[in-house]
């Protein structure tokens, strides 16, 4: 059985924010039984956890011989080992993998901009600019996804591995005022999270915060 790391305490307090909720997401939709090994920051920085993930972050990958790291490949790797994550058409399947990059990679890289301005940057004299900045350019990058979105309910036609990191990287902005000018991510969002399986994975995540805050 596949057995993933993800924070022992996780800073988001149970929120799904961590990345290890999108690889449990991609687990529960296809079925998948996995294991977790919770880690501490301490432990994510030394030899046998680095070995996996020479960045000393979760989450890890580990499967017989496979030991690997990077949410966005294991998610890829789980979809590539089951059906129903990606489209089985060449062309859907190519542009469903080329929208699990752009989440990561054009999407969220200012989303995650924003939560390191937000959290390490308090009290720097310049927070208030970079938050204006930030916030221009994950609105520029939101008006571009909308333009495209449209009415639609999923990336390309049917749910699939791409909705999952698109999601998971949206729903780093709840809270931060920016989703209320966002109807169509909120929906978006919304048809997401209402899905069984994003339930279970986030209450298997959730579980782990609500033993650790009583612990
Ligand atoms: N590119 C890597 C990035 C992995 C990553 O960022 N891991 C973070 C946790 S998920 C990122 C994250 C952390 C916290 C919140 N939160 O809301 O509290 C949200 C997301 C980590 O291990 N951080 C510890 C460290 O770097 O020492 C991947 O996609 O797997």
């Amino acid at each position: 059985m596949p057995t993933i790391t993800a924070f022992k305490s996780s800073p988001d307090r149970g929120m799904g924010l961590a990345r290890d909720m999108p690889v449990r997401w991609a687990f529960e939709e296809v079925g998948q039984p996995y294991d977790v090994r919770l880690v501490s920051f301490t432990e994510m920085k030394e030899p046998p956890h680095l070995r996996v993930n020479p960045f000393g972050q979760i989450p890890t990958y580990e499967d017989g011989e496979l030991a690997t790291f990077e949410s966005g490949a294991i998610v890829f790797h789980i979809a590539e080992s089951h059906s129903g994550l990606l489209p089985t058409d060449k062309i859907a399947r190519a542009n469903a993998i080329s929208w699990m990059f752009a989440a990561l990679n054009t999407v969220e890289p200012p989303i995650v901009e924003r939560d390191y301005v937000k959290y390490f940057e308090e009290g720097k004299s310049w927070q208030g600019e970079r938050f204006t900045m930030v916030d221009e350019r994950i609105r520029n990058r939101l008006d571009q996804l909308a333009a495209w979105f449209g009415g639609a309910n999923w990336l390309v036609g049917t749910f699939s591995a791409a909705d999952i990191l698109m999601i998971h990287a949206l729903r780093r902005l709840e809270g931060s005022g920016i989703l209320e000018d966002y109807p169509t991510f909120r929906d978006y969002i919304a048809r997401g999270t209402e899905r069984p399986a994003y339930k279970r994975a986030f209450e298997a995540q959730y579980a782990v915060f609500s033993r650790s805050s009583s612990s």
